[in-house]
């Protein structure tokens, strides 16, 4: 093997210390902020796919608009190719911007309903000067084409397309201004079973093609073992495990990660079945203290209450990361 074939691709996106609090208000009073991200530590290679699984409410798409700098962390910081996305000068910050995009679950919803596709496709262009109108216009056929559209169809408004067909518009506007990275959030969870298979090929395809990082979140544990080299598994917005997607999904280390793929029957091996998740996930705005997981988890003893497990190396797999006080007996 050459030296050029075992060097790792360079870092693209870290995040360290990552927090974000939500305040939250009851009608006639303040009450205790929500904790959507605690302390979440990541490193995003050129060309990576992340997957970012949980229970809905654990912080996926806080992190998402926050690795985009579209959201301000409370504590903690981005950095983008090296840049810190809070200190770069507003100029600086929007030239980056053109480098990071993002795909929504719903594509009609993102879409402006009034404007043709292709117009709506040549924005970022046009916005960042990456074309003259004339070059926006064979630019944006060429992405159609290239997610599978017919660029004739570039005049058409949103509700002339099927629901897949306008989350291949999304992504050709997403793909737009020639981004190294995009956070896809529940990317095909809105759309028929039968198209989610055809857009997530898409996404795999276009990834390689262009050499994306991407950070994927997902209820679907399938899609993520299929599209992800990694996973990071979050609860009650802090990173519990993480890991290189296949052996997470072989073998999960943490008590949250087992019961997660417990609740998706086709992804246990027969036998080795561990009960499916206890009661209700806590409010992020009175976590339990300690580990997060405690109050549903069936390693818990009193002295997980004490304090938060850290994120640490699993007690067999190096490569993989498991935030579990327990985590040696859980994993044997
Ligand atoms: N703008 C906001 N204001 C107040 N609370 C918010 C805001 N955005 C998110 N939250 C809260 O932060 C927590 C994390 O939400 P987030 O949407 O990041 O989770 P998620 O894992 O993406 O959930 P889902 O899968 O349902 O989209 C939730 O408790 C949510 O109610």
């Amino acid at each position: 093997m050459t030296a050029a074939v075992l060097r790792r691709p360079p870092l693209l996106v870290r995040a360290e210390g990552l927090s974000r609090a939500f305040a939250a208000r009851t009608l006639f009073r303040r009450a205790a902020p929500v904790l959507a991200v605690r302390e979440v530590e990541l490193d995003l290679l050129r060309g990576e796919a992340l997957g970012v699984v949980g229970e809905s409410g654990c912080g996926k798409s806080t992190l998402g608009r926050l690795l985009l700098g579209l959201l301000p962390p409370t504590a903690g910081q981005v950095m983008f190719d090296g840049e810190d996305l809070a200190a770069v000068p507003p100029g600086r910050l929007r030239r980056l911007r053109r480098r990071m995009q993002m795909v929504f679950q719903d594509p009609y919803g993102s879409l402006d309903p009034r404007r043709p596709v292709g117009a709506q496709i040549a924005d970022g262009m046009l916005i960042h000067r990456l074309e003259t109108p004339a070059g926006a216009v064979a630019r944006t056929a060429a992405l159609l084409r290239q997610v599978g559209l017919d660029p004739r169809h570039a005049a058409r408004l949103p509700h002339e397309f099927s629901g897949g067909q306008r989350q291949r518009i999304a992504i050709a506007r997403a793909l737009a201004t020639g981004p190294d990275f995009v956070v896809a959030d529940e990317p095909v969870s809105a759309l028929d079973v039968s198209i989610q298979a055809q857009i997530v090929n898409l996404l795999a395809d276009l990834r390689s093609e262009l050499g994306l990082a991407l950070v994927f979140i997902s209820h679907d544990l399938h899609v993520v073992k299929h599209l992800c080299d990694r996973v990071m598994v979050m609860y009650l917005g802090r990173v519990v495990e993480q890991g290189p997607a296949a052996s997470v999904f072989a073998a999960p280390a943490h008590p949250y990660s087992q019961a997660l793929l417990a609740a998706t029957p086709s992804m246990h091996r027969r036998g080795t079945r561990p009960p499916a998740l206890m009661g209700e996930v806590p409010s992020p705005a009175a976590p339990p203290s300690g580990c997060g997981f405690r109050t549903r988890c069936r390693w818990a003893r009193p002295d997980c209450a004490a304090e938060v497990p850290p994120l640490a190396p699993h007690p067999r797999e190096p490569g993989r990361l498991v935030a579990c006080w327990r985590a040696e007996e859980v994993a044997t």
